[in-house]
């Protein structure tokens, strides 16, 4: 994507969260171990005790991955290939994102399922490979991330980073560094904070695309209810991206859906009528939702996907889409989602899924 806005959208702005935050030291990246910095990120140090040792090992096909377990049972997976969270399971050990059993787990292609990094572009709209090329490289581990400035850090987390080789230079000529943290809270939550530098030396601005691409698992399609999109404004991608109105009730579904919500609140829920179960999605400066699921021809069409999945699986992607970010040399943006999985008895009417939206 280019420095001025891709001629599809709207004329970029800057994200309020886009914030001049002064550099710190360049990252190390080259060592990858199996250890990180406490969260100050007072330097390297050895598994600190209130922090749990994240493992790395050898995932499908040799790829690099680091699994992150929380005390009371919850983990992830994360690969470095893609920086693609693969896995995130309850207490329980249940795994509550989808992952196609097609998934081919080889450079170049994408992973298929968990979730993948869009940027710095989404979908097609730009010049750049769809969803742009992060979710098709290598990431690091970054021993020494500068610090988050607010809250308790949390015990069970990962950092990854992304800079651009000579090669993506020539593709995107922009200087970047995409930190990316993976956490788990106590509760299980899994936490995604992507923080992304201008680090251009030529004074040069660039403008992105960004999304969180989240494939749920979910038991069956058509019990499934999302609560928080109703009545706002949408790019349909099925009807050339044009832009409708949502109706007044929670979103249901019986066919191919491909839509991009704009202006979204900050909490989304994904309601599994048959589990019993609801997914909150909490965000922070990604305006928008995306909502996709294949249906059934364009699963078939999927090399990696199977023909029937698209059953069990729902994509509801936190994403700046619609006002790109800009970005000034030395100015960073951060975008966060945070995913919980409560148990709901909303098919016994009881749980009102509004609650869950107004709940804390
Ligand atoms: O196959 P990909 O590149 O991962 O994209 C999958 C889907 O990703 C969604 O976010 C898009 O809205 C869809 O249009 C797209 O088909």
């Amino acid at each position: 994507m280019s420095s001025t806005p891709p001629t599809t959208m709207p004329p970029a702005s800057t994200a309020p969260a886009a914030v001049a935050v002064p550099a710190t030291a360049a990252a190390t990246t080259t060592t990858t171990t199996t250890t990180a910095t406490t969260p100050s990120g007072a330097g390297p140090a050895l598994t600190a005790p209130e922090r749990v040792p994240v493992e790395r090992s050898k995932g499908i096909n040799g790829l690099d991955k680091i699994v992150l377990r929380e005390v009371r049972g919850s983990s992830a997976e994360v690969y470095l290939y893609g920086g693609h969270v693969t896995s995130w399971k309850n207490d329980h050990g249940e795994e509550l994102l989808f992952l196609s059993s097609k998934a081919i787990f080889k450079p170049p292609k994408a992973i298929r399922g968990g979730i993948p990094i869009c940027f710095p572009q989404f979908s097609n709209l730009g010049f750049l490979e769809q969803h742009g090329f992060a979710r098709n490289r290598f990431w690091t581990i970054d021993t020494d991330p500068p610090p988050f400035p607010t809250g308790t850090p949390p015990k069970a987390f990962v950092d990854l980073i992304l800079k651009p080789t000579d090669e993506d230079l020539k593709i995107w000529p922009q200087s970047f560094e995409f930190r990316l943290r993976i956490s788990l809270s106590p509760a299980g939550d899994l936490m995604l904070t992507s923080r992304i530098r201008n680090t251009n030396s030529d004074g040069k601005p660039f403008t992105f695309a960004f999304a969180y691409h989240t494939y749920f698992s979910v038991s069956d399609i058509s019990e499934v209810r999302v609560e928080g999109l109703e009545t706002l404004d949408y790019l349909d991608s099925l009807q050339n991206k044009e832009r409708f109105t949502e109706q007044g009730d929670a979103i249901t579904f019986e066919s191919e859906v491909d839509k991009i919500y704009l202006g979204t609140p900050t909490k989304i829920a994904i309601l599994d009528h048959e589990k019993k179960r609801t997914f909150v999605l909490r965000k922070d400066g990604l305006p928008d939702a995306v909502v996709w699921n294949p249906w059934e021809k364009k699963a078939k069409a999927m090399a990696d996907f199977g023909d029937e999945e698209y059953k069990h699986m729902l994509c509801v992607e936190a994403a700046a889409v619609e006002k790109p970010i800009t970005l000034k040399p030395g100015e960073e943006w951060r975008g966060r989602q945070e995913l919980s999985a409560v148990p709901s008895s909303y098919c016994s009417g009881q749980l009102d899924p509004r609650r869950v939206l107004q709940g804390s």
